[in-house]
């Protein structure tokens, strides 16, 4: 077994794991992961290894992690009955939580899956009656007259780590970083008017979530097929752009997206409080001119580099919170609600769950002004992360083409160009696009077996 030293440096050196549980990766260059070790191994050589955490919702700290860990396991499901207490693992489940969560017709909408039950007209000194252990799970008749039927695997989900609990809440997998290499094997799915179009888009949504990106060849070039297409995985989502994009270099709203000089990498929409979750672009046109090229960096790949290489850096950059704008359009500047870090982490797992970072659009640093450097200089580290050659991976769009990334991890940026260049697009919500991944890829019925227990 690998000592926990030998396993961080493998761990930052990009050992990673890549999963074998069935899900499909395609055109990927399988990694096989070169540590197997149990999560705990890995989670102490991390907090060795980073000298700073995220916060949990319970005020603990826990250290940030970007790499997937083998997903949480399942607890013993064994269920006894103590003193009138039910207890799974040797874990005492409280009553107001098994009660709020009866799944019978009168407490759950089994059309809606919506909770029908008011919870607080539980009484607070609610507990079991009488109690029957099964094959299947328990059964419980409540000193309020009310009988319920909890089975094993719901009890049991309820006990996983956080991380069990995240990864089909969040629709997880083990992703793939890359680096500019990517480019000699990128994520692609042909577009052949496949009359199971589900299973096309379960694949382009999986190679997002694997690799943040995919790109969809051989799309007729007319902009409508783009937008079928996008309304294919979910509704476009309208914002002061408008919902389908097409658009040049005319200033038609008022964001340098609308002329010809070059962006450097980026993410969209950083001054919406929920920043889009997918975008796409398909070149549809370029004519008379030159440039134009495409950019994208795996923002979480920059990350985990930045950990490596100065993790107080990580840290600033992952606890200072940020706004920004879109002021361009008269009669509009949109700011979120509150002010949001570059590098946002889930509290519950500490994973890294969100890149925010858009250098034009920024403005306030919720800082003492007189403290703000210690940020520029962490955001100097980063930026130079996302500058590196090693980094960029260059593409050049062509009609036919579309590309579809996760805005919340890949950066995307382009160069300076003349002519006259075409490109449509859209975004589209986060929450709908996991949806849509989770529901293809687990399947509705352990996306459903989820909900109460996660
Ligand atoms: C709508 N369309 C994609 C054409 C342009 C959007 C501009 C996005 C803006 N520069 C940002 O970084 O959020
Ligand atoms: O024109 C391009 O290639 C990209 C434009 C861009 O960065 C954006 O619309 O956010």
């Amino acid at each position: 077994m690998a000592s926990a030293t030998t396993l961080t440096r493998a761990l930052v050196q990009g050992s990673q794991r890549v999963s074998g549980s069935g899900f499909r990766q395609i055109s990927t260059r399988s990694l096989l992961s070169r540590h197997q070790v149990p999560p705990k191994v890995i989670l102490s050589s991390l907090r060795k290894f980073n000298s700073s955490a995220v916060k949990t919702a319970e005020g603990q700290r826990i250290p940030y992690k970007i790499l997937e860990l083998p997903a949480g396991h399942y607890l013993r499901s064994s269920i006894a009955v103590e003193d009138n207490v039910v207890k799974v693992a040797d874990v005492t489940i409280p009553n107001i939580w098994l009660r709020d969560n009866c799944q019978c017709s009168s407490c759950v909408h089994q059309a809606t899956k919506q909770r029908l039950l008011d919870t607080f007209s539980i009484p607070s000194n609610i507990a079991p009656e009488t109690t029957e252990v099964d094959e299947g799970g328990i059964k419980i008749t409540w000193n309020d007259g009310h009988e319920s039927y909890y089975t094993r695997e719901l009890l049991s989900n309820r006990q996983r780590t956080p991380m069990g609990r995240a990864k089909v809440r969040q629709g997880l997998t083990s992703i793939k970083l890359w680096d500019k290499d990517i480019a000699e094997n990128p994520p692609v799915v042909l577009e052949n008017n496949d009359s199971n179009t589900e299973d096309q888009v379960k694949i382009v949504l999986e190679n997002i979530r694997t690799f943040g990106f995919c790109y969809i060849d051989n799309l007729s070039t007319e902009p409508e097929a783009t937008e079928k297409f996008l309304e294919r995985i979910s509704f476009i989502r309208p914002t002061h752009y408008g919902g389908f994009y097409d658009f040049t270099a005319d200033l038609a709203s008022k964001d340098t997206a609308y002329t010809n000089i070059a962006l450097e990498a980026h993410t969209d929409t950083t001054y919406f409080s929920d920043p889009a979750g997918l975008q796409a672009f398909h070149l549809l046109e370029h004519t008379d001119g030159e440039g134009g090229a495409s950019l994208l960096v795996d923002g979480f790949k920059a990350a985990k580099d930045l950990l490596r290489l100065d993790p107080e850096a990580y840290h600033i950059l992952s606890s200072v919170n940020v706004y920004s704008h879109a002021s361009g359009n008269e009669g509009i500047s949109i700011q979120p609600y509150r002010g949001f870090p570059v590098l946002q982490h889930d509290p519950a797992t500490g994973y890294l769950l969100q890149v925010r970072w858009n250098s034009s659009d920024r403005s306030g640093i919720e800082l003492p002004i007189q403290e703000v450097g210690k940020w520029y200089e962490a955001a100097r580290k980063w930026d130079n992360l996302l500058k590196d050659p090693e980094n960029e991976y260059w593409c050049q769009l062509t009609p036919g083409r579309l590309v579809i990334f996760d805005n919340w991890r890949v950066l995307h940026g382009r160069s300076a160009f003349t002519g006259k260049r075409r490109i449509c697009g859209g975004y589209i919500n986060r929450d709908d696009w996991i949806s849509r991944y989770k529901m293809l890829h687990f399947g509705q019925e352990k996306v459903m077996k989820h909900l109460a227990s996660d």
